[in-house]
């Protein structure tokens, strides 16, 4: 049925919703392209050849329409079961250094959002906005995918 122009058009409402997991992880900073005097230059204290350890925190947040009968963007409780087989399982209790993802990548936490993202983006409910990784309570880091900026991606 055609709709006039004084007919107001009802727009599914779009919402962002965020939540927060937490592992344990060791790691030490240190690259291949650089001999053992410029690993220490760069990363400090953080290229110590025994590593050290993060209680890490990861956001991820998620943007999507509401359902109108759920009410929600998704269930946290599918985000949480992806979270568990694909990010706490796989991380928790590691050394980063270890894991495949850091084989030829330093384990910087930049590093970290990055694969993070990369797997988060196939959780099949609802659109990724953005990961959120606290390293240490002094640190912390973002990224929304490529080229664009955590406020760009919840416009
Ligand atoms: N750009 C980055 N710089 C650093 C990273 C990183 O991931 N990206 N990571 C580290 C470390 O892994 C390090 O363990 C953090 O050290 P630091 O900044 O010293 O941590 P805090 O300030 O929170 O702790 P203090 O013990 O109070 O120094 C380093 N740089
Ligand atoms: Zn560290």
């Amino acid at each position: 049925m055609p709709t006039d122009a004084l007919t107001p058009v009802k727009k599914t409402p779009i919402a962002s919703l965020s939540r927060r997991y937490h592992f344990s992880a060791s790691h030490r900073l240190h690259s291949e392209q650089y001999d053992e005097g410029r690993n220490r230059e760069v990363f400090g204290k953080c290229n110590n050849p025994h590593g050290h350890g993060h209680n890490y925190v990861v956001q991820i947040t998620l943007k999507g329409p509401v359902d109108a009968v759920t009410g929600m963007v998704c269930n946290l409780g599918d985000l949480d079961a992806f979270a568990r087989t694909n990010l706490l399982e796989r991380f928790d209790h590691t050394n980063l250094n270890t894991l495949d993802c850091f084989a030829e990548r330093v384990s910087t936490t930049e590093n970290l959002a990055i694969e993070v993202h990369t797997i988060f983006e196939s959780f099949p409910f609802a659109r990724l906005a953005g990961v959120h990784v606290e390293e240490t309570s002094n640190n912390s880091f973002d990224y929304a995918g490529e080229g664009s900026t955590p406020l760009e991606s919840m416009r």
